[in-house]
């Protein structure tokens, strides 16, 4: 029988799953919103650094209960959505017993939520390498470099949770995509967030891309190695061993691209087009775990302190006043 599955937040990393989930033989529907329309018309549209122009024709849907009407019950949903604490309730009307939630996000502690709402559901981690940026509605520029790294949440997970998180891979694989099934996929995601809690929000508050950003000055390189030093100190004070070598390995791509041209971080894209950033699953959650195992993090709580207030400059609320002179 084909795989039915949900892809829930077609941007630019979502439409590219799409494709491999659909090449790889699954039957794919995508909610879309400001979208919509677009891939509706022409499908998604990808320019990739990897495989060239392709594109995706998955069905469309407004809401997830519009698409388990048409289509459902999914085996699985794809939140390739950006990881904002709401998301999760976006999703139910598609739920079925048996339906299992891969979570395609950058942050920590982003499984929480989906855990406690739905307690019988397989929940699936994925840590995402994908630069790739929605240039106009349904239009993917995609970098040179892909990669997922996914694992049951709670790790190891149930047998039958593994045997789910192995099919999705072989059909992700047999689209093209490049991804690797770990017992406890945890240390991924640390190793990625240490990344991501530096490059993300710098780059955003400075206005550049990374490669832009660590040329900018003589001491930029310094200042990002030391935040990512401080998040693995958290990391493996956690339990997951997240080495030195290996958040060296991390940047190594970001000085590449001191020859090639930058990425501009998604946080940043964020920042130009005005929408609320993932302040508190790239960084908050690390702060406050940070706190829970009682360590001393001063650059990342200056880091999280800047992040949220450039978050309040998009989203004033109440306690915002005016220049008063
Ligand atoms: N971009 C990148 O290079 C990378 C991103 N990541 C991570 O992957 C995740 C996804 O990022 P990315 O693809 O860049 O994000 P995008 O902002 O490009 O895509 C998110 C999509 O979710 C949609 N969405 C949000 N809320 C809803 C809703 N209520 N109903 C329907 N659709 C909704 C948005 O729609 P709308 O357009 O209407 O807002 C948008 O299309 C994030 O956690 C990010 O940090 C990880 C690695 C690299
Ligand atoms: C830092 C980067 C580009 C790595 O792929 C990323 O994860 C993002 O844009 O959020």
């Amino acid at each position: 029988m084909t795989t039915k599955v949900l892809l829930f937040g077609t941007g630019g990393v979502g439409a590219v799953y799409a494709y491999f989930l659909e090449k790889g033989g699954a039957s794919v529907t995508a909610v879309c919103r400001s979208n919509y329309e677009a891939v509706l018309q022409n499908g998604i549209s990808i320019d990739s650094a990897l495989f060239g122009q392709v594109t995706a024709h998955p069905s469309v849907a407004r809401t997830a209960a519009e698409a388990q009407k048409a289509h459902g019950p999914f085996d699985y949903i794809v939140v390739c959505a950006k990881a904002f604490p709401e998301i999760h309730t976006l999703i139910s009307a598609a739920v079925s017993p048996k339906t299992a939630i891969v979570l395609c996000q950058n942050g920590i502690n982003i499984e929480a939520p989906y855990a406690a709402a739905y307690p019988s559901n397989t929940i699936i981690s994925g840590v995402v390498y994908l630069p790739v940026t929605q240039t106009r509605p349904g239009h993917i520029r995609m970098g040179p470099l892909q990669k997922l790294h996914i694992g049951p949440f709670p790790a190891p997970g149930t047998p039958s949770a593994q045997e789910q998180t192995q099919k999705f891979a072989k059909i992700f694989e047999a689209g093209g995509g490049v991804i690797h099934v770990h017992p406890d996929v945890q240390t991924q995601r640390w190793l990625k967030l240490a990344l991501n809690f530096a490059l993300n929000p710098m780059c955003a508050l400075t206005r550049l891309d990374d490669a832009n950003m660590y040329r900018s000055s003589a001491t930029m390189p310094k200042a990002i190695l030391d935040v990512m030093t401080e998040l693995t100190t958290v990391a493996r004070a956690a339990g997951y061993e997240v080495s030195l070598e290996l958040i060296q390995e991390q940047l190594s791509r970001t000085k590449e691209r001191q020859e090639t041209g930058g990425k501009e971080p998604s946080m940043l894209t964020d920042v130009r087009e005005n929408r609320a950033l993932e302040v508190d699953a790239i960084l908050g959650n690390a702060v406050t775990i940070a706190r829970q195992l009682g360590l001393e993090t001063p650059r990342m709580d200056l880091l999280y302190a800047l992040a949220q207030g450039l978050s309040y400059s998009i989203a004033p609320d109440e306690r915002f006043r005016p220049l008063g002179m």
